[in-house]
């Protein structure tokens, strides 16, 4: 499919090189070709805090647009652990920064039930500009959290254990395995589906 004509293509706003990595290699796979160009702008925006997943990862797309002055996607990822009753959630950045992975599982030492989502897991957020309105994705996988397996260079990735993996974190996985089952791959899929069936409507918001 050719790419449609819009003033700017969408810019994809995060401040993390490894999600923009897993980002591209999910639009280049696939059936459906995106109907639209997609760069990338590292900037680390401000993120609400005691807000739902949903609010902080619609205020922070808000701001992308405003930043950007054009179409954007943002995208914000939450690991919730059920004996937690879903923190650390939204927060998990910070506890991961300031605990690491081992003392991160402690928190559920006293815990039978290691069970854990990245919940509502990833938001994908798309908004055609400044003002415009903000659309949701919602992609999720279940999973339990285990002892550090595999690769550290990607956030929680090694502590956590999809149920689908046949036993592997997701830094045991390939990339292609992981974006498969991913929270970040299903919720790309379903803004992919959504811009391909809305590719007027979208860039006529933006113009
Ligand atoms: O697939 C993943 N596998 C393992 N770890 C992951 C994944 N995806 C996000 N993460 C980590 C990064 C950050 O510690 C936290 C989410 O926080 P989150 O605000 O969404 O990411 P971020 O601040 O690094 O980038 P951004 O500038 O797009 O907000 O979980
Ligand atoms: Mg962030």
């Amino acid at each position: 499919m050719s790419k449609r004509a819009m003033p700017q293509p969408i810019v994809f706003v995060t401040g993390n090189a490894k999600k923009l990595e897993e980002v591209k290699q999910i639009l280049a796979s696939g059936a459906e070709e995106l109907p639209f160009e997609v760069t990338s702008q590292k900037v680390d925006l401000p993120e609400l805090q005691g807000a739902s997943c949903e609010e902080i990862a619609v205020e922070k797309c808000r701001l992308a647009a405003l930043e950007v002055k054009g179409p954007v996607m943002c995208e914000d990822t939450s690991l919730c652990y059920h004996a937690l009753k879903g923190l650390p959630g939204p927060y998990i950045k910070w506890f991961l920064q300031s605990l690491g992975h081992d003392d991160l599982n402690k928190l559920l030492a006293g815990y039978e039930d290691k069970s854990a989502y990245a919940q509502r897991g990833c938001l994908f957020t798309l908004c055609a500009g400044p003002g415009k309105e903000v659309r949701v994705f919602d992609g999720r996988t279940e999973g339990k959290i285990v002892e550090a397996r595999g690769p550290t260079d990607f956030g929680w990735d090694p502590v956590f254990e999809p149920s689908e993996s046949g036993g592997q974190t997701f830094a045991e996985m390939s990339k292609e395995a992981k974006n498969a089952i991913s929270h970040r791959g299903r919720a790309l899929q379903l803004l992919r589906t959504w811009l391909v069936n809305h590719a007027e409507t979208f860039a006529q918001e933006a113009a």
